[in-house]
């Protein structure tokens, strides 16, 4: 499967959100990442559904909504009902996950469970057949702009083993400080979807800035196999 590229809307203009989504699905993107902030999960605050749904009439993209909030159970509905395709959690954020990943299956919604930098792979082993997506942070969540954590990249191979023995689609996708140096690490371990906010929306040019990014994981074997080396 070719890599998608997912730019995070955290690094555009947010006094021109629409502009900027329309500034990157011309230039390729194949996903818009929003990131919902609500500081206390993370120490930042960014937006909530309303944004989402003011976006959504704009843009043909798949929306992948990263919640980083406290009790996501709470606000989860919201963020589908405003236009989300596919809705991220934090596994250290929920109580409940299994509960409510089958609530939003049943919705009908394409979900994903987000891994920090400190949580072991294995903490997503049991809800592996529920999910369509891990993310796996390669920052420390709350800001866009910081330096890729080179100590994760052995996880997603992890990960891609964990998955190839389920013999169930689940896709990889990383986030944080991701770029055309980045990239390859990641996609030879087993990333399949590269959320990139910095190196696409502050790129001179931004189609080559994606065209970058895609390219690094053009010859490059991805899921479970390249895993092995690591
Ligand atoms: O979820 C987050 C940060 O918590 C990310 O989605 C960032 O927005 C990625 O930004 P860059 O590291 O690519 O600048
Ligand atoms: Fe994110």
């Amino acid at each position: 499967m070719a890599v998608k590229v997912a730019p995070s809307l955290l690094a555009a203009d947010f006094g021109r959100l629409r502009e900027e989504v329309a500034r990157v699905e011309a230039a390729g993107a194949d996903l818009l990442h929003l990131d919902v902030m609500d500081g206390h999960f993370v120490p930042n605050i960014t937006f909530g559904p309303q944004v989402v749904a003011a976006l959504r009439p704009h843009s043909r993209l798949p929306f992948d909504v990263h919640l980083m909030i406290e009790q996501p159970e709470r606000y989860a509905e919201d963020f589908l009902a405003a236009g989300a395709d596919l809705i991220t959690v934090h596994v250290e954020a929920v109580v409940h996950l299994h509960r409510l990943l089958t609530r939003l299956k049943e919705r009908g919604a394409m979900v994903g469970v987000a891994l920090n930098p400190s949580t072991p792979a294995v903490m997503v082993e049991e809800v592996l057949p529920l999910v369509d997506v891990v993310l796996v942070m390669t920052v420390n969540p709350g800001f866009g702009g910081q330096k890729f954590i080179p100590e994760v990249v052995p996880k997603i191979a992890r990960l891609a083993r964990m998955i190839a023995a389920k013999e169930k689609q689940v896709l990889i996708e990383v986030d944080g400080g991701i770029d055309a140096a980045t990239a390859p690490l990641v996609v030879e371990a087993g990333a399949q979807i590269l959320v990139a906010g910095t190196s696409v929306f502050k790129a001179d040019k931004v189609e080559e800035a994606i065209r970058a990014l895609k390219e690094a994981g053009k010859g490059v074997e991805v899921c479970g196999r390249n895993a092995d080396r690591h």
